[in-house]
């Protein structure tokens, strides 16, 4: 059996995934005691002991963590930012384009993409690849989070009551500084420059929106000229071999709850244009700690390990 050691396995993302590597019964899964989880030689050990290890940890004891091993043998992939633009580092999201699931089983260095990044790279990734979207327009992505995506900080602040708490039931955020998804998101979009990007946390605990609102005129048609209905096929045309992600065309119910998905690995990319249909909304749906982190990673996983093709 593939042998797994997730370097952060108490955090958020590790816990999530350690649960979903033990669901699957398909790994064995190495593991350090509450004593030994920070300790470098122990860490050290674990990592260069295991098949693949998975890094569920800060930016900066992810870099340490590659450092730390020796045997070439190991294959690692990285939940954390550290090396989602990096050289010789395979991008962990499957249905971007076709052939990104055989890169990433054949890859030895993998990083897990960003939650914000893998909903805004699943609208935009297509429309750039089916030629609709030129490289330079100018573009605005919106997004909301659960707290959850903050990891262990921001958790504590939402659910404390210390002098860090957080009261807001809902903020904007990386307003002035731009958010740390958007090197990925530039990088894998195909577009030539950063969109505006504009994240948001509510007061629940997991779940994500993320919105790109469309002009028809930022769009070039498909041959029967109507935006709408060309985004809706190009989006089910990309997605239809993915048992993950769902096109779909109306809202039920006309509200969209951000928590829908939660626990799985799905996303539903929702496709709404305006009555004049003069411009479109395409809003990806899915789970942070799902398909936004640790769904995710458990596929990655059974793609390197050859489990799944
Ligand atoms: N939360 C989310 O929705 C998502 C998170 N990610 C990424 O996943 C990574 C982990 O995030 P998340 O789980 O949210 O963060 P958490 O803060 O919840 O967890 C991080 C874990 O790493 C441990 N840790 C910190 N430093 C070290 C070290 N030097 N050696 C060993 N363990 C260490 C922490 O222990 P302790 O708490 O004791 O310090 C904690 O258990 C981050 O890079 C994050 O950006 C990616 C996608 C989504
Ligand atoms: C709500 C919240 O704070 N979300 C995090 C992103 C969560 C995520 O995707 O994690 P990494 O990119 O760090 O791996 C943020 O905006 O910084």
């Amino acid at each position: 059996m593939t042998r797994i050691f997730i370097d952060g396995e108490a955090g958020t993302t590790g816990m999530k995934l350690a649960e979903r590597v033990r669901a699957s019964g398909r790994f064995e899964l190495v593991t350090l005691t509450e004593a030994e989880r920070k300790q470098t030689e122990a860490r050290r050990a674990a990592l260069d002991a295991c098949d693949i290890a998975v890094l569920c940890l800060p930016d900066e004891a992810a870099r340490e963590a590659v450092a730390l091993v020796s045997n070439p043998q190991v294959k690692l992939l990285d939940a954390s930012v550290a090396h989602r633009v990096s050289p010789g580092w395979c991008y962990g999201f499957p249905e971007m384009t076709a052939g990104q699931r055989q890169r990433i089983a054949g890859a030895m260095r993998v990083t897990n993409p960003g939650c914000f990044a893998t909903g805004a790279l699943a609208l935009l990734r297509p429309l750039v690849d089916a030629g609709l979207l030129a490289a330079d327009t100018p573009l605005v992505l919106h997004g909301v989070s659960g707290y959850s995506g903050g990891g262990r900080q921001l958790i504590a602040a939402f659910e404390g009551d210390g002098p860090d708490a957080i009261r807001s039931n809902h903020y904007l955020y990386s307003l002035e500084q731009p958010h740390k998804h958007l090197p990925e998101i530039v990088l894998h979009s195909g577009l030539a420059s950063a969109p505006v990007f504009i994240p948001s946390v509510g007061r629940y605990r997991q779940g994500m929106l993320v919105s790109l609102v469309l002009h028809a005129g930022l769009l070039r048609a498909g041959p029967h000229g109507d935006v709408p209905d060309t985004l809706l096929s190009t989006y089910r045309q990309h997605y239809s071999a993915s048992e993950d992600i769902a096109v779909r065309a109306t809202v039920p119910g006309g509200r969209l709850d951000p928590e829908a998905l939660n626990d799985t690995n799905r996303m539903e990319i929702f496709v709404l244009a305006d009555p004049g249909r003069r411009h479109v909304t395409a809003i990806a749906r899915l789970d942070n700690l799902g398909k936004g982190s640790s769904g995710a990673a458990l596929v990655n996983l059974e793609l390197m390990a050859r489990l799944r093709v």
